[in-house]
């Protein structure tokens, strides 16, 4: 990878701000069954919470929610300090423009290009042709796809529309990401591209993030790598330490079985859990 960075400043987050993303006591039921239940937890500014689970034990619903795409039953969801889960959409959507999203399965648009895809929130808003196309070129550096600018999204591989797909959400310098399965249907060394970007993106913009995974792998990598800037790829952290900023979010049954840090994770004494890691 190379050492390209982005415009905007690498700001180290401040310690003791306030939560970016706080679910209180939150539940949602569909079709009559239970998909969460009594959610609370708080994700700091500059934290990347990875958010693991059984398949259907509502990982996505919890993303969605936090997007502000779904409303909860019961209990509050605050983003930015704000209650997006009773919100006008006209404010929900002021507040979208602050998240960065990443969908599993890419989503880009088909009928545009890479650079319309990677542009598209800046056309939305008008920004003027200029301006857009150097953003767009900016961020094409970071993900590494500069020469694709011009290509659309059926020429690309799975690893490439995902890159695109990154690059998409990171033009408008969000203050969050949602990154829902960002290596799904991924072979596991395009993964490992793909969990470096997220790392080059983590440790150059300290962007709060929620990231949900399949692969264990993939969390552990986050947990235990960094951003090298001077070698342009990711590396161990030294000394077997792990990365401060990133937490674990375990779902299972509805319900939250664990909160906490990777060495909380690794040494959970938990039955179920220690079952599920292994
Ligand atoms: N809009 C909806 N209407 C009805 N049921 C839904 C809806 N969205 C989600 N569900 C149900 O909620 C449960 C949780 O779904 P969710 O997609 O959040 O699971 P997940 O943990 O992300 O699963 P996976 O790991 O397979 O992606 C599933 O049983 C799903 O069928």
């Amino acid at each position: 990878m190379t050492t390209t960075t982005l415009a905007q400043p690498a700001e180290v987050p401040e310690t003791g701000s306030a939560p970016i993303v706080v679910f209180d006591d939150v539940s949602i039921t569909f079709d009559l069954k239970p998909v969460l239940h009594h959610i609370s937890f708080e994700v700091a500014q500059g934290e990347t919470l990875i958010i693991l689970g059984p398949a259907g034990c509502g990982k996505s619903v919890l993303m969605k929610l936090a997007n502000g795409l779904i409303e909860p039953d019961s209990g509050t969801i605050r983003v930015f300090g704000q209650d997006i889960s009773h919100m006008r959409e006209t404010d929900r959507f002021a507040l979208r423009k602050r998240i960065g999203m990443v969908f599993q399965e890419s989503a880009l648009f088909d009928s545009l290009s890479v650079e319309n895809n990677v542009a598209y929130r800046l056309n939305e808003e008008g920004v003027p042709y200029d301006e857009a196309h150097a953003k767009v070129e900016e961020v094409l550096r970071f993900v590494e796809l500069s020469q694709a600018i011009d290509k659309n999204p059926s020429e690309l591989s799975g690893g490439m529309r995902r890159r695109v797909s990154i690059a998409r959400a990171i033009i408008t310098a969000p203050d969050l990401i949602l990154y829902d399965s960002p290596t799904g249907g991924l072979d596991p060394i395009t993964s490992t591209t793909i969990i470096e970007l997220i790392v080059k993106q983590r440790d150059v913009s300290h962007t709060t993030s929620l990231l949900i995974t399949h692969r264990l792998q993939d969390a552990f990598t986050l947990a235990t790598h960094r951003w090298n800037p001077e070698a342009g790829h990711m590396e161990p952290i030294p000394d077997g330490k792990i990365d401060d900023s990133t937490r674990f979010l375990v779902l299972n049954d509805g319900g939250i079985v664990f909160h906490g840090s990777t060495q909380e994770l690794v040494h959970t004494t938990d039955p179920w859990l220690r079952e599920y890691l292994s």
